[in-house]
């Protein structure tokens, strides 16, 4: 079966506060140039071959708005607006649960990356389509040196920076796979701050694409006004 005729599912979690952006809303609703930052990110995924079925993930007084959002932007996908947890790993478990049994792929974006690009999902695809691995994720090398630290902040080992990668968004996996990861994960009570984390540790193979640095995540203020430069000029 070729990758044209899998189906891919996408799981998009959107249900964070922002506390670090410090802003009143919460970050995928904030407007950029006359639509949502949510909208934004969507819209990079419309035009995917694959894609069948959309999951987000959002606080309740959000469920309302994000349905009309993703219903504008998609027009032949199934698309589920459901409601996160507390933690994103809540958000995106609560989103595997209501996606549909039949699915393929899963890719998982986070809602504040809206500056991925369609060539670089295709790459993904094409990749867990073609290489033997249970996922694929998009990353960037380090460009500064890592430092793993203890509690005192004393430096406890400078990894070998041409290993280190730094892990973005979209992940996308085989759907069994991923859903063996979380519900081992919820068993055995681990936390990941990714979802390829999960994955590897139950011995998944994941394989990094090579993205680029505009796939940022909105996470601080800085972010912001460079998303705001990036797609209104100011
Ligand atoms: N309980 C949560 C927390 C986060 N997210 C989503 O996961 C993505 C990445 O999270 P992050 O940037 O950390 O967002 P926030 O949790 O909103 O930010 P902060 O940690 O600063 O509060 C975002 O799209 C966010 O909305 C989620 O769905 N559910
Ligand atoms: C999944 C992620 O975007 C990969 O870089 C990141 O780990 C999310 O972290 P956050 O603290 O939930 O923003």
């Amino acid at each position: 079966m070729g990758l044209d005729s899998k189906h891919l599912t996408l799981v998009v979690p959107a249900a964070g506060s922002g506390s670090r952006l410090g802003e009143d809303i919460p970050k995928p609703y904030l407007t950029i140039a006359g639509k949502t930052i949510l909208e934004h990110t969507l819209l990079k995924f419309r035009d995917i071959n694959q894609l069948r079925e959309i999951v987000i993930s959002t606080s309740d007084q959000y469920l309302d708005q994000t349905r009309e959002i993703a219903d504008a932007v998609f027009n032949t996908q199934s698309v589920k607006v459901i409601r996160g947890g507390d933690e994103r790993q809540n958000s995106v478990m609560n989103a595997l649960h209501s996606a549909s049994g039949s699915t393929d792929f899963v890719a998982i974006h986070d809602a504040v990356r809206p500056f991925v690009k369609k060539t670089q999902i295709e790459n993904c695809l094409v990749k867990l389509d073609s290489e033997d691995v249970d996922g694929v994720v998009l990353a960037v090398p380090a460009k500064d040196t890592i430092k793993e630290i203890g509690s005192d902040n004393l430096i406890e080992r400078t990894p070998d920076r041409s290993k280190v990668w730094l892990a973005q968004t979209p992940q996308i996996f085989k759907k069994e796979v991923l859903m063996k990861a979380y519900q081992n994960a919820a068993e055995s009570g681990v936390k990941g701050t990714d979802d390829s984390s999960l994955v590897e540790r139950i011995g998944g193979r994941v394989l990094v694409v090579e993205g680029d640095g505009d796939n940022f995540k909105i996470t601080f203020p800085l972010d912001l006004r460079l998303a705001n430069i990036m797609l209104s000029g100011r």
